[in-house]
């Protein structure tokens, strides 16, 4: 099989090394698409790798008819549609720590550009004017330091701004006072932040709640000679009220690398001298292209070999220790969603999994995904995945819980499923056996061993002798072989089953026979 994965921005050749050593992998690199062009071609792909240039939006994921991950070579994913990837079941990944130290590095840069009018007084001299006066600056040294942010860039900044003996101030909703402690900084408010800093950074996501955090409200609340810089995304500091607030003297000046529109066009904070700005350069180095585009390229070809993501933007983050310690429960998991989807009669209304034994204490969403997906699947299609499979529970109505239990009935491990449709309910339990790997170990109220990598017959009947021989006859006549039979009874002439490991897939044929004999009550082909 080979992926077809396509760059449409300029990514770091050299990081890009793994995919282009893998020889499942065709790259196509293609930086200057139009919108058009690119709804035309991303047919084609399985992957997509992108930074920040690259609007890919809902028409786009629409076109993707095979797309199943984008990379952001990146951290931000506002360029990105994600309710519709989510939706479509595109995986979205990015590389979230690749360029921390380089945008910190560019936001000290600012800071200290904006604070000696680097810029314009290197212009005024290489126009030939030497003027001295003119560009007179202002000390950081002990200057109140507003961050608002206090994430991986946040902290970096933080580190640096230290080392200018800056008092430094960090608002983050996610801020406790020990992370504070152990940053050497003070936790403060909002409002803290806009009364009392000379300089204010941020760091946040561009997200609803952030979108023009700071207006003409925060800037009322500022010191006449406060600096501000944005090297995170524009929209966080309304760009428009920014103006005004430095036309009318609020604010001293800002150092801006990126722009709600990007590139900005006849924008007006360009022509303001108190404004320095680059063009989103803070992720810009030779460094940080490297690492964003090794981190992708890797990711994705772990992704290609069905291995989970690591970094999955639309999917909850899982540590390397609970990867590891699912990681054998997956197919498990599967399989049980696949059986008792076919085991039940008509579409299940509701789902109920219960974890027990060591499963108790483990983050089980990653199976309880794969069991959602493995069930839908058989009645929404192919297409439900673990990325989407959320979106459509709740679309199609189907209610479902997760319970957890200590009793695992000897089992290291255990997974319950249980379905309940509007005519019926049938529960089945897996679990883990050394040596011999998943099994299903109960179907029902009955007790059985089965492995479940095989075609199994189910079925119903009274507990009356002679049926097992009748049923075994109606199998050889249509030469299927019986690899193993489980039988089990509630009581003796009660309702019993019979479950059978057949060694090739059947058509409708047999089943119809076994249908017919007397006493049989329901007859079901499983397939995993
Ligand atoms: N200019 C560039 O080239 C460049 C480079 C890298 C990252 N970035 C941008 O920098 C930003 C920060 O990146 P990061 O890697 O530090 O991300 P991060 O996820 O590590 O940190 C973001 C922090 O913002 C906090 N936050 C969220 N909402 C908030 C709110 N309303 N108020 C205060 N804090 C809030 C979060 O709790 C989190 O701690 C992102 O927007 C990213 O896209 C820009
Ligand atoms: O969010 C990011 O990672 C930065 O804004 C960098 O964007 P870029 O990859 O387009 O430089």
């Amino acid at each position: 099989m080979t992926y077809k994965i396509l760059i449409s921005d300029p990514i770091s050749d050299t990081g890009l090394a793994a995919l282009k050593a893998s020889e499942t992998v065709e790259l196509n690199v293609q930086t200057e698409l139009t919108k058009e062009e690119l709804v035309k071609i991303i047919g084609n792909y399985d992957g997509l790798i992108v930074r920040s240039q690259t609007q890919v939006d809902a028409a786009i994921i629409e076109a993707a008819d095979h797309l199943r991950v984008i990379g952001r070579a990146g951290v931000g994913v506002d360029n990105i549609d994600l309710d519709a990837a989510t939706k479509a079941g595109i995986l979205v990944i990015n590389a979230p720590d690749g360029n921390t130290i380089s945008a910190a590095e560019h936001t000290m840069a600012m800071m200290t550009a904006l604070s000696r009018q680097i810029p314009d007084a290197c212009k005024s001299l290489k126009e030939g004017r030497w003027e001295r006066k003119k560009f007179k600056g202002v000390e950081l040294f002990k200057k109140t330091f507003g961050v608002v942010g206090f994430g991986r860039i946040g902290m970096e900044v933080a580190k640096r701004a230290k080392a200018y003996q800056m008092n430094i101030l960090a608002y983050d909703p996610f801020l406790t006072d020990e992370k504070a402690r152990r940053a050497g900084v003070t936790k403060a408010t909002l409002d803290e932040i806009y009364t009392q800093a000379d300089f204010i950074t941020v760091h946040t996501p561009l997200t609803k709640e952030t979108h023009h955090l700071i207006g003409a409200e925060a800037f009322n609340k500022m010191k006449a000679d406060v600096r501000l810089i944005n090297c995170a995304r524009g929209g966080i500091i309304d760009e428009l009220a920014l103006y005004q607030a430095i036309k009318e003297g609020k604010v001293a000046g800002a150092a801006i690398d990126v722009f709600e529109n990007e590139p900005p066009e006849n924008h007006p904070l360009l022509t303001l001298p108190q404004v320095i700005a680059t063009p989103h350069l803070g992720a810009s180095t030779v460094e940080a292209q490297e690492k964003v585009a090794r981190a992708v390229s890797e990711e994705i070809l772990q992704i290609f070999n069905g291995e989970p993501a690591q970094h999955a933007v639309n999917l909850p983050p899982i540590s390397d220790q609970v990867r590891r310690a699912l990681e054998p429960y997956y197919q498990l998991s599967r399989q049980l969603g696949v059986t008792a989807v076919q085991l039940v009669k008509g579409a299940p209304q509701d789902i109920e999994i219960t974890y027990s034994g060591e499963l108790t204490d483990i983050e089980t969403a990653p199976l309880t995904r794969s069991i959602l997906q493995s069930v839908l699947a058989k009645y929404l299609g192919d297409h439900i995945n673990p990325v989407n499979v959320k979106y459509y529970i709740k679309e199609s109505g189907v209610t479902y819980n997760v319970k957890r239990t200590q009793q695992s009935h000897g089992f290291t491990g255990l997974i319950k499923v249980r379905l309940t449709s509007e005519t019926d309910e049938r529960s089945i339990s897996g679990t883990l056996l050394n040596g011999y790997g998943p099994r299903i170990v109960k179907i029902d109220d009955y007790n059985v061993d089965l492995p479940t990598d095989v075609h199994l017959l189910y079925i119903e009947h009274h507990d009356l002798p002679g049926l097992i021989g009748q049923v075994g006859t109606v199998l050889g006549e249509h030469h299927i072989n019986i690899g193993s039979m489980q039988v089990g009874r509630k009581s003796v002439g009660g309702h019993a089953i019979m479950v059978l490991t057949i060694d090739k897939n059947v058509n409708e044929t047999p089943i119809d026979a076994l249908q017919h004999l007397e006493h049989i009550q329901a007859v079901k082909l499983i397939n995993l």
